[in-house]
């Protein structure tokens, strides 16, 4: 696998101009568990890209491999894992992935209270404690957490408790989140209210807010949101475009992007996912 850093000479993926993360040609193979057994494919020739500032959510079926392909755009992918293509992802000074990763699963420590909590990802990003502390306090207030800096996690509402891994992983200060189902545990009215949530919130600037703040060691242009999710609903409230991917192997089927004003067309995008 190739694995470089974006330039807009790099840009060719799909309609976008100047990608701030290309995939390329991606396929993704794991190895067989048992002797004999054929090894699984789970990505197959697959393109996509993300232009500065974009959200972009890649939708398809349980099992396509959207868990895969964000786990290969943040470096996180088993290393037994068979990879062919290019990845090439924003890259910080000193040559670390401008990547922040929220897996499903909100993975709260539960012996430690709400603001330390939001802080490991910061500490484990290695930025300074004198800077992430101030960010920290000003994001509880804007996720709506206020108040609940000393909770413990289970003192929280699922709907929090996912706002707060949320805050953690933009405390790490990386331009370029990616998102495994984040609300995906949550029942139906709560998802849809975290939905409107995040979609008030406009994570894309927060994300942008991470270069700003990186600006003594100038990262890598661009920033952006890839959100992965097999919830039509979700992905039409928050993305400015939209990549459906087929049934394993996964490669896209379809690509929608939502114009100023526009709306997606849901039964297009229905249709693609029973392609
Ligand atoms: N480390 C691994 N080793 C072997 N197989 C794996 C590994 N990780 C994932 N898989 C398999 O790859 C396939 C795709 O998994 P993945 O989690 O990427 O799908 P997904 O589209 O995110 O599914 P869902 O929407 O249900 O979360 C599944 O069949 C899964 O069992």
């Amino acid at each position: 696998m190739t694995d470089v850093t974006v330039t807009p000479a790099d840009a060719r993926a799909g309609s976008v101009s100047a990608p701030v993360l290309a995939v390329r040609d991606l396929s993704i193979t794991f190895p067989p568990s048992r002797r004999g057994e054929r090894g699984l494919e789970v990505l197959d020739g697959l393109d996509l890209a993300m232009g500065d500032g974009e959200f972009v959510a890649v939708l398809g079926p349980s099992g396509c491999g959207k868990s895969t392909l964000l786990r290969a755009l943040g470096g996180l992918l088993d290393p037994r894992a068979r990879v062919t293509g290019e990845i090439a992802v924003p890259r910080d000074a000193s040559g670390r992935r401008a990547t922040a990763w929220m897996p499903q699963r909100d993975g709260l420590l539960p012996w430690r209270r709400a603001l330390p909590n939001a802080m490991v990802g910061a500490i484990a990003a290695g930025v300074p404690r004198e800077r992430a502390l101030p960010r920290a306090r000003r994001l509880f207030d804007e996720f709506g957490l206020g108040g609940f800096e000393r909770a413990w996690p289970h003192e929280l509402s699922g709907g929090m408790r996912q706002r707060l891994a949320l805050l953690r992983t933009c405390l790490a200060e990386r331009p370029v989140l990616l998102l495994d189902e984040p609300f995906g545990g949550l029942d139906p009215v709560t998802r849809r209210r975290m939905n409107a949530w995040l979609a008030s919130v406009r994570l894309t600037e927060r994300a942008a807010d991470a270069t700003a703040l990186d600006a003594e060691e100038p990262a890598a242009a661009g920033s952006g949101v890839v959100l992965v999710t097999h919830d039509i609903d979700e992905a039409m409230m928050l993305a400015d475009r939209i990549v459906v991917l087929s049934d394993r192997p996964g490669r896209v089927v379809h690509e929608s992007r939502a114009r100023s004003g526009d709306r997606y067309d849901r039964d297009t995008l229905l249709a693609a996912l029973d392609c």
